[in-house]
């Protein structure tokens, strides 16, 4: 089977930053993968090398056999960005960003068909914020700005989604709520990569985990992933098993 996201001996440096190296990831269609490592392990740098944001200095990204670049021009790929990456003042409703997501379909003119419509009604009442859809972007909380973008992505029918960060700034019944859309998302076939801090919710949230520092310390089952001795190499941590 092609795999939904093919990292081959990926490398990315910032100058004399080696953020990522030698970097190699498979994952296969229909899992929810959960990427986690301490700050400034690579993790974002990943997500956006996989989008085709930042440059490989060296290696391949592969979306269902295709480049990054080609994966987004046909809308098979959806990524939701770090909060601090948006301009949230920009005055767009939340409705008109969900509408984004269906801008690849609509030609150069723009204009939402009656399809458009109900396609990105349903993506507002899949996230619960049917009631919020005419409200500036802005003035959401966290949790409701990160299910606004996953609704544009639900809008655009991607294939993969990429999250870096949904639960950050998002209080419990939220990410609750932003676990459960994702493993619907994996359940209907979709390839679903997340990078969180929150250790404790990867086992209800993920298929697979994977610990990186720079490069792929080690994939698998959350159980498999999240041993005392894994997370002392991750993160550099004392834990009891040293002791
Ligand atoms: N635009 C940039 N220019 C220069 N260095 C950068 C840039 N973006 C990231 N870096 C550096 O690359 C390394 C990896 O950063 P990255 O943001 O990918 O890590 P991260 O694991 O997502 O961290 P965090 O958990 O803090 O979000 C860090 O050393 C960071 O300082």
């Amino acid at each position: 089977m092609t795999a939904a996201i093919a990292v081959d001996a990926l490398s990315v440096r910032y100058g004399e930053v080696v953020a990522l190296d030698d970097v190699h990831l498979d994952l296969q269609p229909g899992r929810v993968c959960a990427l986690i490592g301490m700050n400034g392990s690579g993790k974002s740098t990943l997500l956006k090398a996989i989008v085709g944001l930042v440059r490989p200095t060296h290696g391949t990204v592969l979306l269902d056999g295709e480049s990054p670049a080609r994966a987004r021009q046909r809308g098979t790929l959806a990524y939701v960005p770090q909060s601090e990456d948006v301009d949230w003042r920009f005055p767009v409703s939340v409705r008109d960003v969900v509408m984004m997501g269906r801008y690849g379909r609509q030609g150069f003119t723009r204009h939402p068909r009656a399809e458009d419509r109900a396609a990105v009604a349903e993506a507002l009442a899949r996230v619960d914020l049917t009631d919020l859809a005419d409200r500036q972007i802005g003035r959401l909380s966290g949790g409701q700005r990160k299910r606004a973008f996953v609704a544009r992505g639900i809008a655009q029918d991607a294939g993969i989604l990429l999250l870096d960060e949904p639960f950050a700034g998002v209080d419990k019944p939220s990410e609750g709520t932003i676990v459960r859309l994702l493993r619907d998302l994996a359940a209907e076939g979709r390839t679903v990569l997340v990078t969180t801090h929150d250790l404790a919710s990867v086992a209800a949230l993920a298929d697979e985990a994977v610990l990186l520092l720079q490069r792929v310390l080690v994939h698998g089952t959350p159980a498999e992933v999240l041993t005392p001795e894994n997370l002392s190499r991750a993160f550099g941590l004392e834990t009891g098993a040293d002791r």
